[in-house]
């Protein structure tokens, strides 16, 4: 069976880290047998200024009639002043909500070739390997009521709600613990619960949930706290669980950790497999156009793509084994350089991922 991926490139370096993974998807279509087919859309920016719309119809349409989307980023200052729900970003939550993309994960690894690159000393470092599992189409980025409005008084005034029901919480706790069971079986589950009647509705739904994975060790922390462990000892943490908006924040810091904010994929998934796959990070105003931005954290959401949603766990071997092998290489864009290492472009790290396949 062929697979349908729609592309959907966005803004930024959007377009230059895509065509990277491209590339990859290319070469393992004509010299690995990988039967795939894809087509492009516009969301985001790109989405406003071909329709109007941040997420145009047609592009959510094609979204639903894939097995599985790829994205590169949205956004950028020149959309800024626009009405909130025509800004790009808004077209990045409407394709996760209309798609139910509410399990996002978010590895942090980091390859020992970066060793050096990590903001960290190696040997507090050395092997991370942890998950995070942030939920992604609830609490502050999409509860109501919202708003800015002016108060009697004259006084204006901004508000957001975080709010989760029990089922939402249950279902991204219950992938929380399924992932613990495939990997070192300890979970995480980060909130606020000394402050927010919702995190502790969160612990105590995360507490309900645990019975059935006796197998698993489940703690809780303080996203406070937490920020300040992922930095401290980050190998404590195995599976970290926590609601959207903390989740956002843990997995940017993380990244540091692996080297780059350039280096983590993501996968975000429906309660059916199917899936969204893009890096944790934007569309990088500040070197777009450049040919400089690093296509790995790309090039690995394609892989993943691979893994979990069109069960071709070879393909994705294939890919994140030649990664290993370009990083040993010493081939490195701007962000993971480090002295003694070769700097290459956006464009060339593809093309070097492209020929370690073979390898
Ligand atoms: N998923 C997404 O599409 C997504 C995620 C985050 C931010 N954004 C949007 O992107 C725009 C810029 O946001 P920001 O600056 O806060 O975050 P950002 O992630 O775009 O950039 C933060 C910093 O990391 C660097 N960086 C990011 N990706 C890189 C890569 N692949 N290689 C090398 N360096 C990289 C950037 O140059 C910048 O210095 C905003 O419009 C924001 O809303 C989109
Ligand atoms: C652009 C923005 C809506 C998005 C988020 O906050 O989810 C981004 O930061 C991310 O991490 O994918
Ligand atoms: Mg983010």
């Amino acid at each position: 069976m062929t697979h349908k991926i729609l592309m959907l490139p966005g803004d930024g370096i959007g377009p230059e880290i895509m065509a990277a993974a491209t590339a990859v998807l290319e070469a393992l279509k004509s010299d690995f047998g990988l039967q795939v087919e894809w087509e492009e859309a516009p969301i985001g920016g790109a989405g406003y200024d071909a329709s109007g719309e941040p997420l145009p119809q047609a592009t959510l349409d094609l979204a639903r009639a894939a097995d599985a989307v790829m994205l590169g980023a949205v956004g950028g200052p020149q959309y800024d002043t626009l009405p909130w729900e025509k800004r790009p970003e808004r077209g990045l939550l409407a394709i996760r909500s209309e798609l139910s993309l509410f399990a996002n994960l978010r590895p942090a690894i980091l390859y020992p070739q970066l060793a050096s690159a990590s903001a960290l000393k190696p040997e507090i470092v050395g092997g991370l390997d942890i998950m995070i599992l942030r939920e992604l189409t609830g609490g502050a980025y999409f509860g109501q009521p919202r708003g800015i409005d002016t108060r009697a008084d004259g006084v204006r005034q901004g508000y957001n709600t975080i709010i989760y029901s029990e089922p939402e919480i249950e279902r991204i706790a219950r992938s929380g613990f399924e992932i613990a069971m495939k990997r070192d079986r300890r979970l995480c589950s980060v909130d606020k619960a000394n402050v927010l009647e919702v995190s502790q509705l969160w612990r105590d739904v995360v507490i309900e949930v645990a019975k059935e994975f006796p197998q698993v060790s489940l703690s809780h922390m303080y996203v406070d706290n937490a920020a300040m462990q992922l930095v401290r000892q980050p190998k404590q943490f195995d599976v970290i669980v926590t609601e959207n908006m903390f989740g956002d924040i843990l997995s940017d810091a993380a990244a540091m950790l692996t080297g780059s904010i350039g280096m983590l994929p993501s996968a975000s998934m429906d309660a059916s497999g199917k899936g969204l796959y893009e890096p944790i990070h934007g569309s990088a105003p500040d070197i777009a156009g450049k040919n400089i931005a690093n296509p790995l954290a790309t090039i690995l959401s394609v892989a993943m793509m691979l893994r979990y949603s069109l069960n071709e766990a070879a393909q994705a071997d294939r890919i994140e084994a030649a990664v290993g092998r370009v990083l040993d290489q010493g081939l490195r864009t701007a962000d993971i350089w480090t002295a003694g290492c070769d700097k290459v472009s956006t464009s060339g790290m593809g093309e070097a991922v492209v020929a370690a396949l073979a390898d």
